[in-house]
This record gives C-alpha cells, structure tokens and sequence, in this order.
C-alpha cells in the first residue's frame, strides 16, 4: 500500500525502462532521493537525464517499472500542485512582463498571487519586474524559467540544468538557494552536466548510457575511488564499469 505521507522517499524509482525513438534509453535503473536533500543528476549529454525527468514528473511514456513521486505513482493527479518542474527550454511567453507571467502561471496553478513577487526575488530578477519576457538575456530567460517551477512551493522540484548558460556569481547564487529551498523542507533534483557544481549536492546519481553507474554522497564517491575529485571519480567509474564491476551504490535502494 502507497503512502503519500512524509514517510515514503520524495522519489523512489525500480526498475525503470524507457524507450524513445524506438530505442532503448533508460535500461532498469533504479534509484531513491530522500527528502529534504539537494541530489545531483550527473552525466554526458544524451545520456538519459532529461528522459528521467520527464519519468519522475509523469510526462514520459515508460515501459517499464515503477516510480513513485512523495508515495504516489508518478504523473498522479494530486501530485500536480507538489511537484515544480522546470524544463531546458523557457515556459515562459516572450511577449508578457515577468510580473505577468509570473501571476499568470500562478494563477493556472492555483498559487497565491503574492507568490509572483516572490518567486522573483527569490531568483534576483527584481530588477526586471517589469521587463518583457522576450527582451531578457539568456541567464535571466532560465531564472525566470526556474522561478514559474518555485510558484506554490512545491515539495519536490525537478530542474534540468538550471544553470546552463549562466555566468559563475549568478550559478553559485542559485545553488545556494537551492539548499535554502531544501532547508527549508523541499527535495530538489537537479541536473547538470557540470561536475564543479557536484560538491554542491547531497547526493549524486552519476548516470551514464542510461544506467546509474554510482549514487551516494559526492565525498563518499570521491574517496570510493580515490579520485582527486568528482571529474577523476566518474571517469574511474566508468573504466570500472567498463571491466564489469558493480554500480557502485552507497545507501541506495537501487
Ligand atoms: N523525442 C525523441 N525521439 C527519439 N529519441 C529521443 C527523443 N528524445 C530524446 N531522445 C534520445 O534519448 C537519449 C536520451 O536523451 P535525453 O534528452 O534524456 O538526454 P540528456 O542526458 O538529458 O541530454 P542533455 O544533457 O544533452 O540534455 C538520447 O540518445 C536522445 O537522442
């Protein structure tokens, strides 16, 4: 029986299988984030994080196995209002103010009005309140993405690469704020495929081809692998792999 009280893990994914394009990307992994914690999804472009994502939000048709989002089947309706997903490319229309979009977007999820405000403080776009969404640079077109995903504090938020493009004040900015965010209760996964901003998180899930090739703390797999950092670490799982030995899993339920 599936709880959705705050027992269960935010995310707990088995045997997940997914096909796109007619070809197998995600071959049975599996996987729990705990709550409260920042978890880093790591790994080459191409290499599945996205298709996971979608999975973990509920967009993505899967073909096998199961993924439980805060105890309920992922994709469920009450879930809706929960989980912030906020996507490479901006959600956001290009010919309303950040202020509009903001409120706008609020209002299509049922959050508070005075949540638009917030959410744009909260990601420094202040400034820019009132500025047209189409004539933003490119770092505050993500910020503006990232903040539509914080409206209504959901509980869990999933972020693909929120930080791309972004110069390295404003990523270290918005890294701390996703550990005020989880701090404060909320469980984020983050994608990235910048290994400088692993030491960030609490957790990591190297992946690589569709597979989980290590998830534990970053210190932990460092110091598994006796790497002199995270980058050494990952390219001495994947030669480990390579030879046949096992994902390497610390705490997972995997
Ligand atoms: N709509 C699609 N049709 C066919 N294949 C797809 C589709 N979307 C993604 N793929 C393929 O699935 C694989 C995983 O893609 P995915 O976008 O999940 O990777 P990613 O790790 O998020 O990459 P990036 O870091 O570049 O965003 C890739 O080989 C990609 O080409």
């Amino acid at each position: 029986m599936m709880s959705s009280d705050g027992s269960s893990p935010a995310v707990r994914v088995r045997d997940l299988r997914v096909d796109r394009g007619g070809r197998p990307v995600l071959h049975g992994l599996g996987f729990e984030v705990p709550r409260g914690s920042v978890v880093g999804l790591l790994g080459p472009s191409g290499c599945g994080k996205t298709t996971l994502m979608r999975a973990v939000v509920g967009v993505q048709i899967v073909k096998g196995g199961e993924v439980t989002v805060l105890g309920l089947p992922a994709g469920s309706a009450g879930l809706r209002r929960r989980v912030g997903y906020a996507t490479q490319s901006p959600a956001v229309y290009a010919d309303l103010t950040v202020r509009e979009n903001m409120r706008y977007f609020a209002a299509v999820l049922g959050a508070p009005r005075s949540d638009a405000d917030r959410v744009i403080d909260e990601v420094g776009l202040g400034r820019h309140r009132g500025q047209v969404a189409g004539t933003l640079s490119g770092g505050q077109l993500s910020r503006a993405n990232l903040a539509v995903a914080l409206l209504g504090t959901p509980e869990l938020l999933v972020l693909d690469e929120p930080t791309v493009g972004l110069d390295p004040v404003l990523r270290q900015e918005l890294w701390e704020l996703f550990r005020e965010l989880a701090d404060r209760g909320a469980t984020l996964l983050v994608s990235s495929h910048v290994m400088d901003e692993a030491v960030r998180t609490d957790r990591l899930l190297l992946m690589r081809e569709g597979r989980i090739l290590a998830d534990g703390a970053p210190e932990s797999l460092r110091d598994r692998t006796g790497a002199a950092d995270l980058e050494g670490a990952f390219l001495h799982l994947i030669t480990e792999g390579a030879g046949g030995g096992a994902t390497a899993a610390e705490g997972s339920a995997a």
